[in-house]
């Protein structure tokens, strides 16, 4: 994909996502939701439960097929196509540090995968002398060590060593988009401030457009250029810049109180701070 300038790398029209349409379980998820992601943006997403955040990732990310509208990546018309098409140009992490990696493969074998992945129906998964020094590298800007233990089993690893090598993985052919769904949250807080960074500075070394999904308040703040509340769907508040650096929790605090009626507050993980 020739990502043509000028363009946008993400552009989402009128994007609307329903789920069990027609039961009693329907549920509009996304509802016309429109906007766009400049190349070089970082963008935290934030929302109440059910807001929708991780029903737009996935639509971005092909999981799932839109009902309306459409989603341009790099200027690409992607709405129709398949997840693993997109995954060449996209590194997604997850919530579940279990879910990046394979738990049974050495680390250099889960390299080999994300490095090669994106490049055709090759499977040779073979590690290469040269292939090793690259990754030793990659792992070495951790700082967790793990560049001795290439042939350990991932299994073996923590969550937060898990979840940092899945942040390299995702990112190793620098993807056109990085989308992060809530991927410090099952971390102890001490190993969440630490994937943080990593991902800060992967994202400023790198130079890559990312968009973080986050309860936490004060990560929603203190990262990124740009932030995103979402409610019902929606997009309901997108600032950036120095408005973005002028924001406070009491600010979002106060934003959100006033789409609740201000009494349902506490039981919400939004809350986090
Ligand atoms: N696969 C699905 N099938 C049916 N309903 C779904 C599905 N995925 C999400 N939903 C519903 O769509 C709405 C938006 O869910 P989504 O998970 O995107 O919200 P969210 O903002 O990520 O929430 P949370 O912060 O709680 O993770 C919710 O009402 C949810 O129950």
């Amino acid at each position: 994909m020739n990502e043509q300038k000028g363009w946008n790398v993400l552009e989402i029209s009128n994007l609307t996502k329903i789920f069990n349409r027609g039961s009693i379980n329907e549920v509009t998820a996304i509802r016309s939701l429109s906007c766009f992601v400049n190349k070089g943006d970082f963008v935290t997403v934030i929302g109440s439960n059910g807001a929708g955040k991780s029903t737009l990732l996935n639509l971005v990310a092909g999981t799932y097929l839109p009902d309306e509208g459409s989603i341009r990546l790099g200027g690409h018309d992607v709405t129709f196509w398949p997840e693993h098409k997109r995954a060449a140009y996209i590194g997604r992490v997850f919530q579940n540090p279990l879910s990046g990696t394979c738990a049974s493969m050495s680390i250099e074998e889960n390299f080999a995968m994300a490095s090669r992945r994106g490049l055709g129906v090759s499977l040779k998964w073979g590690v290469t002398r040269r292939d090793r020094e690259f990754f030793k590298e990659k792992l070495r800007l951790l700082g967790l060590g793990l560049e001795h233990r290439l042939r350990d089993k991932v299994g073996l690893l923590s969550g937060g060593q898990r979840q940092s090598l899945t942040l390299l993985m995702a990112t190793l052919r620098r993807p056109r988009l990085l989308l992060l769904d809530e991927h410090t949250a099952a971390l102890d807080p001490r190993t969440a401030q630490q994937v943080l960074q990593l991902t800060e500075e992967i994202i400023r070394e790198m130079e890559l457009t990312a968009v973080m999904v986050t309860h936490n308040m004060r990560h929603a703040l203190e990262l990124g250029n740009r932030l995103i509340m979402m409610h019902h769907g929606r997009i309901i508040l997108d600032v950036a810049g120095e408005k973005k650096k002028a924001l406070s929790v009491q600010d979002l605090l106060h934003e959100f109180s006033k789409l609740r009626g201000g009494d349902e507050i506490a039981d919400d993980k939004m809350l986090l701070i």
